[in-house]
């Protein structure tokens, strides 16, 4: 029989393992807490938290396949799967005070399952962390081994409290992350058969350890986002008199937008959502724009000045002539700005334009034509040619800003033969199959993708 132990018997750890018992009736689960008070409520009549549907689920496993237990010790070296649910707050005080979380908790828990355990163990990261906790854990588990064996694996929950019964019950995804070897695999799949007792297998998604820690901190990101977009359309409605109820509805009608997740309120609660400024998503482009162009700044040896860079796309997406607000001119302005040599080539936006683009003030271009510049003088470090081979010929490191299907078909091996060396290719749409373009030579960076050793050594971004 699996041994399943849950270290912390709160809002998550109590639920879920409640599910796990009532859903897997071959698994053997222990939730253990060192908080006397909380382990007798979960024994008794009055479970500890309200959670509509806990007490039916409790009561139909607890005793059979479901323990609550104050000695961790000994179910923790019992146990085949280790997950750890302990509470990791703000940190209120020291380093990092009232940004960082506060992993006290979560280390105790690693040292104390590195002291009692006497077998192999997968141990789980069930609480919210920052990106590469496993990392540290992994440090401390093994440096405490004794010649045991552990994988640690990031499997974050998604329930919602008030909804917890149902969010476990029917997930819209169950997340988890290991280690890319054979025996972090393993891992995975011991972990991956306990959940496919009742959630479909296109719904477990499995990647590495660092996707799944950093997706759930995206996740409550992009949620928290959401709230206070309508909590800031919430204030307009109330200036102009809109209703924002009314506006909710037509705008989550967009199938693109969807309909959840977009009352307003007095503002968002709970212990997770606390980055909700409207403005960030705004810094965030913009960052998002000059980290761009840093990257290729930093990666050509901190300087472009006299380099041939060709960009690929000008337009603000693919299948449209349209610039405005285009990320290109900012990139542009950015490798210009270093003295780059810009050789750009789009399929459907015309030279007059580039030039207009690159030479008006930003913001200009939502004016009447008559007050934008009839004659704009074009910028001389830049040329616009008609073909992507043009483009790149004799160029040190080639930009794709827009996600041209062409740009999927060209012909690299022809375009690296024509460049200086090192070549670079900076992909900023992820457009091109970045393991073939590196076999045949180039330096390759797509965004938010793994980083080529060489762009690695290269100085910090900004
Ligand atoms: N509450 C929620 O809706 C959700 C919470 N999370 C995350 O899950 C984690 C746990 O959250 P909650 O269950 O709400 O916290 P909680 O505070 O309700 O429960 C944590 C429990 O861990 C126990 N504990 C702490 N250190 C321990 C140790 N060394 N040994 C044994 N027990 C120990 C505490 O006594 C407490 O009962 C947090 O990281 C949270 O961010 C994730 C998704 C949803
Ligand atoms: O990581 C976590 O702890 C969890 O955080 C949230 O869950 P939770 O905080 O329990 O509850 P939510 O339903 O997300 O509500 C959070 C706050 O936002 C408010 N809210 C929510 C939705 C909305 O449209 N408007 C709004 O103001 C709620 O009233 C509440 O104050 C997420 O929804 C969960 O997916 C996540 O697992």
């Amino acid at each position: 029989m699996v041994k399943i132990c849950c270290i912390g018997a709160g809002y998550v750890g109590g639920p879920t393992m409640a599910v796990i018992a009532v859903k897997c009736p071959a698994i053997e689960v222990v939730v253990v807490d060192i908080s006397k008070p909380r382990i007798d409520a979960w024994n008794s009549d009055t479970l500890p938290i309200y959670e509509p549907g806990l007490d039916e689920v409790v009561k139909a496993c607890r005793g059979k396949n479901l323990f609550f237990s104050t000695d961790v010790e000994k179910h923790v070296a019992e146990a085949d799967i280790i997950f750890v649910s302990v509470n990791t707050p703000t940190k209120t005080r020291g380093l990092g005070a009232g940004k960082a979380a506060d992993l006290t908790y979560w280390e105790s828990a690693a040292r104390m399952i590195a002291d009692v355990s006497k077998s192999d163990k997968i141990v789980v990261e069930k609480s919210t962390v920052p990106v590469k906790t496993a990392e540290a854990i992994e440090k401390i588990l093994t440096h405490n081994s004794k010649g045991i064996n552990y994988q640690i694996l990031s499997n974050p929950e998604f329930l919602a409290e008030g909804t917890a019964i149902d969010d476990l019950f029917k997930p819209d995804r169950v997340l988890i992350g290991g280690r890319e070897t054979p025996e972090g695999r393993k891992a995975v799949q011991a972990l991956k058969e306990v959940y496919a007792n009742w959630v479909p297998e296109e719904n477990i998604i499995t990647t590495n350890l660092w996707s799944a820690e950093l997706s759930k901190l995206a996740a409550n990101a992009f949620l928290a986002q959401r709230i206070s977009s309508v909590n800031a359309m919430s204030a307009l409605c109330e200036a102009t008199g809109a209703n924002v109820s009314e506006v909710s509805y037509a705008i989550g009608k967009d199938s693109r937008i969807g309909p959840k997740f977009l009352n307003a309120s007095v503002g968002f609660g709970g212990s997770c959502f606390q980055k909700d400024i409207l403005n960030l998503v705004i810094k965030i482009n913009d960052y998002q724009k000059s980290r761009f162009v840093n990257r290729v700044v930093s990666s050509m040896f901190n300087t472009v000045s006299g380099k041939k860079v060709a960009v690929l796309g000008f337009a603000f997406k693919k299948d449209t002539g349209d610039t405005r607000e285009t990320p290109a001119i900012d990139v542009c302005k950015g490798l210009l700005g270093d003295k780059a040599q810009v050789s750009i080539y789009d399929p459907q936006v015309t030279e007059d334009q580039i030039q207009r683009d690159l030479a008006m003030n930003k913001f200009d271009w939502d004016h009447p034509m008559h007050l934008q510049p009839t004659s704009p003088s074009s910028v001389k470090q830049v040329s616009v040619v008609w073909d992507a081979y043009e483009a790149t010929k004799g160029a040190h490191a080639v930009c794709i800003l827009t996600e041209w299907n062409e740009f999927k078909e060209l012909d690299y091996q022809k375009i690296f033969n024509n460049m200086q060396k090192p070549a670079f290719v900076f992909d900023g749409r992820n457009v091109v199959n970045a393991d073939k373009l590196r076999e045949i030579g180039f330096i390759v960076y797509s965004i938010g993708k793994p980083l080529d050793a060489w762009l690695k050594d290269m100085p910090a971004i900004a």
